[in-house]
């Protein structure tokens, strides 16, 4: 690892902390057994694992172990919940709200329900990345069935208000939905104080492994109905079939009961470090940081950088960190990211913009190193484009 450049791309990812891979290791070779078996003590082993990480969620988030559902990611309990809550709600109406900066895991599920005739309303959101509630409160309409509006942003770490969201959706009697998948382990999440209904969850995050998840799904107060989006053998109450992956479970568990015990350490920690490396690029001119300055995961800088080319500028970090202009999944492509224009930058701006994911395994000195290569790259870039 020695040669390879500073990860600093934390939104996209994280390494699995060692932690946690002790704990999944014996899940795939002596206690391998399929959760589902009754007839045995392989599966009585597994199924006593899975039920612990449901009870660590459910501790995590304020639920009750019967309410997680487990899924193969965020990405695929986004889906359950919108397309869930779509089919099993139709009758009651067809149209549901979201907003500009989400993650395409739920806006494309939004545009994919927009051809079969609901109505979306993506509702922007403010200069700093928050969304505004009384255009919250005047979007509602008698048919609206479900308010969709992520917890942490992936992209500007911006926090969004989930207890006033929540507030206003109970008193309208319309569910909430909301993609933790960036703040599970690093915020306090309570679906009860924030009166949630669904709430998508991810390992990947949070030093746990990929391709698990979680949805959270309310069952009182009220009781939520959601059609099923994969049929097979009934798992998870009917909601989601397939074979339960038992050491990814048992590392999601493990991860998230490490984050919530180091939570309040981590997060003066790695606000810490944001501040420190924010102080050192805003010497420079003409540097904007994007979202909201405090209310944002205290990991995420995101700045955009005036007169530089956007790929000329990754290009020149690259030897010495691993950082991203937007989405991981949108780093192939060349459109500005979408949440960034939202925000109302110019093309310029988002192209010209660094995601800077700080973790959990970085520390004071990476961060010095990777100001002092950031500014020095930015000035001759500069440079360069007044030679021309
Ligand atoms: C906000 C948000 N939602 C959903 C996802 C998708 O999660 P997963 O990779 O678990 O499918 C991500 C990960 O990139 C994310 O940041
Ligand atoms: S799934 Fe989020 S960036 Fe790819």
């Amino acid at each position: 690892m020695s040669n390879h450049p500073i990860y600093l791309d934390c939104h996209a990812t994280t390494p699995v902390d060692e932690r946690v891979l002790a704990a999944m290791l014996p899940y795939f070779t002596e206690k391998f057994g399929n959760p589902s078996s009754i007839s045995h003590v392989y599966g009585w082993e597994a199924e006593a694992a899975v039920k612990q990480t449901r009870e660590t969620l459910a501790a995590a988030i304020n639920a009750t172990p019967e309410e997680i559902v487990f899924t193969s990611g965020a990405t695929e309990a986004n889906n359950l919940a919108i397309k869930g809550v779509a089919e099993a709600y139709f009758q009651k109406g067809q149209h549901i709200i979201t907003i500009a900066t989400e993650h395409n895991a739920v806006i494309d599920p939004c545009q994919y329900l927009k051809t079969l005739g609901f109505d979306i309303t993506i509702l922007p959101v403010k200069k700093d990345g928050l969304i505004d509630l009384s255009q919250l409160e005047r979007a509602f309409r008698p048919e609206t069935i479900l308010v969709s509006v992520m917890a942490a942003n992936n992209e500007i770490g911006v926090l969004q208000p989930l207890a006033e969201i929540g507030a206003i959706c109970r008193d309208r009697q319309v569910l909430f939905h909301t993609d933790a998948a960036q703040a599970i382990g690093k915020i306090p999440l309570d679906v009860q104080a924030m009166k949630i209904d669904l709430m998508s969850l991810t390992a990947h995050k949070a030093y746990g492994p990929k391709g698990i998840g979680a949805l959270y799904v309310r069952r009182r107060n009220p009781r939520v109905q959601i059609a099923p989006q994969q049929h097979g053998g009934g798992h998870e109450r009917g909601m989601r079939s397939g074979t339960l992956y038992t050491p990814q479970i048992v590392g999601f568990g493990q991860a998230v009961e490490i984050a919530l015990k180091e939570q309040n350490t981590e997060t003066q920690r790695l606000t810490h470090l944001r501040q420190r490396l924010w102080e050192a690029l805003s010497q420079l001119e003409k540097i904007h940081l994007n979202g909201h300055p405090t209310q944002r995961l205290p990991g995420n800088l995101n700045i955009s950088v005036e007169g530089v080319d956007g790929a000329a500028l990754l290009l020149g970090l690259q030897p010495v960190m691993a950082v991203s202009s937007g989405s991981a999944c949108s780093s192939a492509t060349t459109a500005p990211s979408h949440v960034l224009t939202a925000l109302g930058n110019s093309q310029q701006l988002a192209y010209a913009s660094v995601r800077f994911g700080i973790g959990r395994f970085n520390t004071e000195v990476e961060i010095d190193v990777v100001a002092k290569h950031a500014i020095a790259t930015i000035q001759s870039l500069r440079k360069q484009a007044t030679l021309v």
